[in-house]
């Protein structure tokens, strides 16, 4: 098994029957998705979901995970999802897959949010990912410029045939500040720029870590209660 599997696999024990599940993006995303299906058909597992990307929608949709229309729920009772880096405080870099609005929207309204992660994106220090910012195709240049501005190279992300565009039709993008010295200043500074419509700083919202280790252990780590 691989380490991301690992850790997707130890998140997927805390579903139970009943439950609205979050569903992540990503390389590790997918293996939770694949073992919800897995204990749905074993086990008789009785969950509704909704996905944060058109990709995690297909994924749940192919494996027959049923999918509930975001217009009909107020609340989810736990969404799985990857990052691309933790720190200590458990705050996180997420968007490398270019979902991070949808994820934060559906991490901000989720009862306990999981993250799972293999041991090499745990750091002592966020930063040195490149961390996507989502902004709205007008005016990108100018946005940029105000990005610049703070201190980092900012470059749109690119895809096969041209500009990466999200989900909701807007473009990444990748920042690269280094060492991110206050990562929850830096947040409300990005989030203040207009044409920005979020970025991939996750501040205090994970409820837990599960990290897989090369070893096959996994370790579970717990914001600080202060
Ligand atoms: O934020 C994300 C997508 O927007 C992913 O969760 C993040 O990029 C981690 O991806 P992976 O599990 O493939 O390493």
């Amino acid at each position: 098994m691989n380490v991301k599997q690992l850790a997707a696999e130890k998140a997927v024990q805390l579903v139970q029957d009943g439950m609205l599940i979050g569903l992540g993006t990503g390389t590790t995303a997918y293996w939770a998705i694949l073992k919800l299906a897995q204990r749905m058909k074993l086990e008789g597992l009785d969950i509704k979901a909704v996905a944060s990307s058109k990709q995690s929608e297909d994924l749940a949709a192919e494996y027959g995970i049923p999918l509930v229309p975001l217009a009909e729920i107020t609340a989810i009772d736990l969404t799985i999802d990857g990052a691309d880096e933790v720190d200590g405080e458990l705050h996180l870099i997420k968007g490398g897959g270019g979902a991070l609005l949808r994820e934060k929207i559906l991490a901000a309204h989720s009862k306990t949010f999981i993250v799972i992660v293999d041991e090499s994106k745990k750091v002592s220090q966020l930063g040195h990912f490149p961390l996507p910012v989502e902004v709205v195709p007008f005016a990108s240049n100018l946005t940029l410029q105000k990005l610049r501005e703070l201190g980092c190279t900012a470059e749109l992300r690119a895809s096969a045939d041209g500009i990466f565009v999200t989900d909701n039709g807007n473009y990444i993008a990748d920042c690269r500040f280094g060492k991110i010295a206050s990562p929850s200043e830096l947040h409300e500074q990005l989030n203040a720029i207009p044409g920005v419509v979020e970025n991939g700083l996750f501040i205090s919202m994970a409820s837990q870590v599960i990290v897989g280790f090369n070893t096959g252990e996994t370790e579970i780590l717990a914001p600080v209660k202060r």
